[in-house]
């Protein structure tokens, strides 16, 4: 079942450690960070922002020309023959309506291209940064948060840039310069009118404070609902396997109708405020009807005034009922602004140096020398180190295996030397240069990792396997390295398939068999040429002779290469130069495994374990087999890798 329980507490940002909340910043602070994003497109945003006030304007004069036509050549036309008054101001009218459209048309075609690019860079950046955060950092973060922020909440806010900015602005500025002129031109019934924007700017004001929390929570639990999918669709095999999907179902039900249940009190809090900006100028305009009718009939206000007037309210009241709409859509884009920034501003912690390391070409005949020297490590969230003082020395073109029990550290350990996590106190070192002393450019070429878990990527055999081969290199010298990475992991079943290594392999290669991912893996970090092999127990899914053959083509082709191999089976130990022995976060043996067989108790107990497991294990391999085979034809790998 996908874990939802520590997901809800997501849901308050204050609850997680990399999420400042933004509720400290005023929503103009907040949206004022886009500046940077938005600069190279602000003429045109500027541009448009000027269509739109021209067009609010055009608007507003017509029922100036109304005005003056009640007045004038509509009053005393008949008499005076004054037609060409009247035509005039048809004309007029007119070409201000036509005005006013072909501006709101220059204002879409002007801001529609810069927020698309708005949207583009800001996703590219946050993209780019994600790539750059430390494994710390995802480990934190669950994926459905992140996918989120880089699709939903940047679509959010392109369609604010566009549309809801502009449209904030404008409605402000028509409201203001509308209510103005009902104050100067109509005296009384202006004031009147303006009284009405007292319970309007109270409620605008309540309303941003409770639905800008509503907004952060429904934006949250969206990402919380996208992790569910996303580790759903992940898992579904495990799920299926263990008959876990309606209580997946049940899961998702649950925080689909939260989800549900937010949006609706959104869409009330929304609904509320448009209902009182609809119903507040209808009684204030109510009431200035019938002070206006009196004042004509009094013959203190002209007809043509009050015509004037309540032509103006009408082009007034369009702009009010849309604050409601342009507001909630700013406190979303405020929401969206916020959730973005607490990604983009995460900093990295492993950075690299000013300038690089002096080092020797990172391939050639002879590994890298590794050194731990008082290694201490602990993770941001433990109370207590995983490793503590650890020192041990990987000397050029060794292969040595790092044993443990479970928990003890040997993963932790193995991910120091490429740099996926910096030491908490101590040094690392690769040909005798502190890591962190490197950039993170020199580490990768010289230490490659394979991991148990091997993640391949949706595109073709040989992108997966050259990801870690520099481009510039000569095409038939990547093909070269390729097809001997291939042999020497034992993965040459890929020939097999369709397109041979030009076969596209599904989502993380999902359709290809654990193993047969297994070695793809490993031909991936062998294809680097590291001087530095740090393999986390990438041969556990192999079957004992394929590993077999694997390590001894290792030995053969990687002789120059010093490699540490995290082993869980008694063959894989027994095949390294030497052994060392993490213990309660310390190596307290290095020898060879028959020394430590015959020296170390602890080393016996860790063996034994292992043979235990691995027996246990290949036990269960066997009836698997057994069963699979019976009544199935043989398939051949490539076969399997199809299926
Ligand atoms: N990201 C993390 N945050 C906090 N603690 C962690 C993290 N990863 C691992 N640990 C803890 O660190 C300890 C060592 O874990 P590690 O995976 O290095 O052990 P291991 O020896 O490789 O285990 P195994 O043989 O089972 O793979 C464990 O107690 C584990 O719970």
């Amino acid at each position: 079942m996908p874990p939802t329980d520590e997901r809800s507490n997501r849901s308050d940002p204050s609850s997680d450690p990399s999420s400042p909340p933004g509720a400290e910043r005023s929503t103009f602070a907040s949206v004022r960070r886009l500046y940077p994003y938005v600069r190279p497109a602000m003429p045109r945003l500027v541009g448009g922002l000027l269509a739109s006030l021209g067009a609010s304007l055009m608007a507003l004069a017509i029922p100036r020309v109304l005005q003056w036509v009640t007045d004038g050549p509509l009053t005393t036309g008949a008499e005076d023959h004054d037609w060409t008054g009247l035509a005039w101001s048809v004309v007029l009218v007119a070409l201000l309506g036509v005005g006013e459209a072909g501006l709101i048309l220059l204002r879409r075609t002007l801001v529609m291209f810069p927020g698309t690019r708005v949207e583009a860079v800001m996703r590219m950046a946050l993209f780019k940064h994600l790539q750059d955060l430390p494994i710390a950092f995802h480990d934190r973060w669950p994926g459905g948060q992140l996918l989120s922020r880089i699709m939903g909440d940047l679509g959010l806010l392109r369609r604010w840039l566009v549309f809801g900015i502009l449209q904030l602005v404008v409605s402000f500025v028509t409201i203001v310069v509308g209510v103005g002129l009902l104050v100067v031109t109509g005296g009384w019934l202006g004031i009147i009118f303006l009284c009405g924007a007292i319970p309007v700017t109270i409620l605008a004001f309540r309303f941003s404070r409770k639905y800008r929390k509503i907004s952060r929570l429904s934006q949250d639990q969206s990402g919380d609902l996208a992790t569910t999918v996303e580790e759903s669709v992940h898992g579904i095999r495990v799920l299926k396997a263990f008959g876990r999907g309606p209580d997946a179902l049940d899961s998702f039900t649950d925080q689909a109708s939260e989800l549900r249940e937010t949006e609706i009190r959104k869409a009330t809090t929304d609904a509320g405020l448009t209902t009182a900006l609809r119903v507040i100028p209808e009684v204030t305009q109510a009431v200035a009807l019938v002070a206006g009718v009196y004042l004509v009939a009094q013959g203190d206000m002209t007809l043509g005034a009050l015509v004037a007037f309540f032509a103006t309210t009408a082009v007034i009241n369009g702009p009010v009922v849309d604050l409601g709409m342009t507001l909630s859509m700013t406190l979303n884009a405020r929401t969206a602004v916020d959730r973005f920034f607490e990604v983009i501003e995460t900093v990295n912690p492993l950075t690299d140096p000013s300038r690089s390391a002096d080092l020797p070409p990172a391939t050639g005949e002879t590994g890298g020398h590794v050194a731990f020297r008082n290694v201490t490590f602990r993770y941001d969230d433990a109370e207590r180190p995983v490793l503590d003082q650890v020192d041990l020395e990987l000397p050029p073109g060794t292969t040595t295996a790092l044993v443990g029990l479970t928990g003890s550290g040997k993963s932790t350990l193995a991910m120091l030397p490429p740099r996926l996590f910096d030491v908490t106190a101590g040094v690392v070192e690769v040909d005798g240069v502190d890591v962190r002393d490197m950039t993170r450019a020199q580490v990768r070429e010289r230490v490659a990792v394979a991991f148990e878990d091997p993640t391949l990527f949706s595109a073709s055999v040989r992108d997966n396997v050259l990801l870690g081969v520099p481009d510039g290199l000569p095409e038939a010298e990547r093909e070269a390295l390729m097809t001997q990475a291939l042999e020497v992991a034992q993965a040459q079943f890929v020939l097999d398939l369709p397109d041979g290594v030009g076969t596209r392999i599904g989502e993380e290669g999902l359709s290809l068999s654990g193993g047969q991912r297994q070695r793809l893996a490993l031909a991936r970090a062998i294809a680097a040429r590291p001087r530095v092999l740090v393999l986390d127990d990438p041969l556990s899914a192999l079957d004992v002779t394929t590993e077999e053959a694997v390590t001894a083509r290792l030995r053969d082709v990687l002789g120059a290469t010093t490699s540490l191999i995290i082993a869980h089976r008694p063959s894989t130990v027994a095949l390294a130069d030497r052994v060392a022995v993490l213990q309660g976060g310390r190596i307290t043996a290095v020898g060879t495994h028959h020394d430590l067989l015959a020296t170390d108790p602890h080393y016996r107990y860790i063996i034994s374990s292992l043979e235990q497991d691995y027996e246990a294990h290949d036990g269960e391999n066997h009836a698997e087999q057994g069963e699979s085979q019976h009544g199935q034809s043989q398939q051949t790998e490539s076969q399997e890798a199809l299926s």
